[in-house]
């Protein structure tokens, strides 16, 4: 198993009683993108908050880097880069003044200014007061803020809320390319399944505090099995014929669905219909989307 930057052990916090985050146990390989992801109120924001220290846990523990956060506290968060809620910023100040008022308290040399300018493609703006800025370009200072100190673990919560959708892609796009190029493994929470898809490696679901899923995101992907519609001339005609072949399927409308999928099970049934003398009007493939499971997840909150 690859190495784990994060990993907690039934981290618990309550507040007046109410489990916002309830026995969570994450675990974040080394070089992952981590989608955490949850609807609203299901406590992803506390949980990173824990994670940086910035809140106590009830009970639970937190491991990242292999230390225990309580022992080796500033050791650890040297280590991390963060933007949770909205990024803070002089707005009078140039987004390179930003910058350099944080490059001499994390004491790194001035030339990370340039190089996080880069990243988070920023420098043609950098002189430019940040009040001026479109919420994508400060996100993006946001971002190049978290990662000013070199950090090995980059922790973002919500990154694209409220953005346009070019925007959306731009954060999504510098995302991706972080850990590739870089080295930093990144968490990143969202409420939609759709971003989480299109950037995570792993992904942990939360909801009402629980993790009710953690796994790759090809696992997931798995999760949306397909199944096989054929509309024919008569579908009543055409079940009874395939299920005499001790082919499963059900009538849904004017279409006959399969769980069948393999090819060969699929040009078999066709075959079938079409000595029968049935009329093959459509053979589809339907897909359960991610959306639909992590609706029925979130929902059921049954772990999976
Ligand atoms: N300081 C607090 N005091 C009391 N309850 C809190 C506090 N912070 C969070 N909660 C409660 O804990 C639960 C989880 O909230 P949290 O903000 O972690 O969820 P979230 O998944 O980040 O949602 P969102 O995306 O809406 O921020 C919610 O029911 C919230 O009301």
């Amino acid at each position: 198993m690859s190495q784990l930057i994060v990993e907690t052990n039934n981290l618990t916090k309550s507040f007046k009683g109410a489990q916002a985050v309830n026995s969570v146990n994450l675990n974040i390989p080394k070089g992952s993108i981590y989608g955490f992801l949850g609807p609203n109120g299901a406590g992803k924001t506390t949980a990173i908050k824990l994670l940086l220290g910035l809140m106590k846990e009830t009970s639970g523990s937190i491991q990242i880097f292999g230390k225990d956060l309580k022992k080796d506290k500033q050791m650890i968060l040297r280590r991390i880069g963060s933007l949770v809620e909205s990024p803070s910023y002089y707005g009078h100040l140039t987004a390179r003044e930003n910058l350099q008022l944080l490059q001499t308290i994390l004491h790194v040399p001035k030339e990370r200014i340039d190089e996080v300018l880069a990243i988070v493609r920023l420098e043609k703006d950098d002189n430019r007061p940040v009040k001026g800025f479109s919420l994508g370009m400060k996100q993006r200072l946001g971002i190049a803020s978290a990662l000013l100190g070199n950090p090995e673990l980059l922790i973002l919560d919500e990154p694209t809320n409220g953005l346009d959708p070019s925007g959306i892609i731009e954060i999504r796009e510098l995302i991706k390319s972080l850990p590739e190029k870089y080295g930093v493994t990144v968490l990143v929470s969202s409420h939609l399944l759709s971003e989480i898809d299109q950037m995570a490696t792993e992904v942990g679901i939360i909801s009402k505090g629980s993790l009710i899923f953690q796994d790759s995101i090809e696992v997931l992907r798995k999760k949306s099995v397909s199944k096989i519609r054929i509309q024919t001339n008569n579908s009543k005609a055409a079940w009874n014929i395939l299920v005499k072949e001790g082919l499963k399927g059900e009538i849904e409308g004017n279409y006959l669905s399969f769980k069948q999928n393999k090819n060969k099970e699929v040009a078999e049934m066709i075959r079938i219909l079409v000595q029968n003398k049935l009329d093959v009007y459509r053979v589809e493939e339907v897909k359960r989307s991610l959306e639909s499971i992590f609706l029925d997840m979130t929902k059921e909150e049954k772990s999976l």
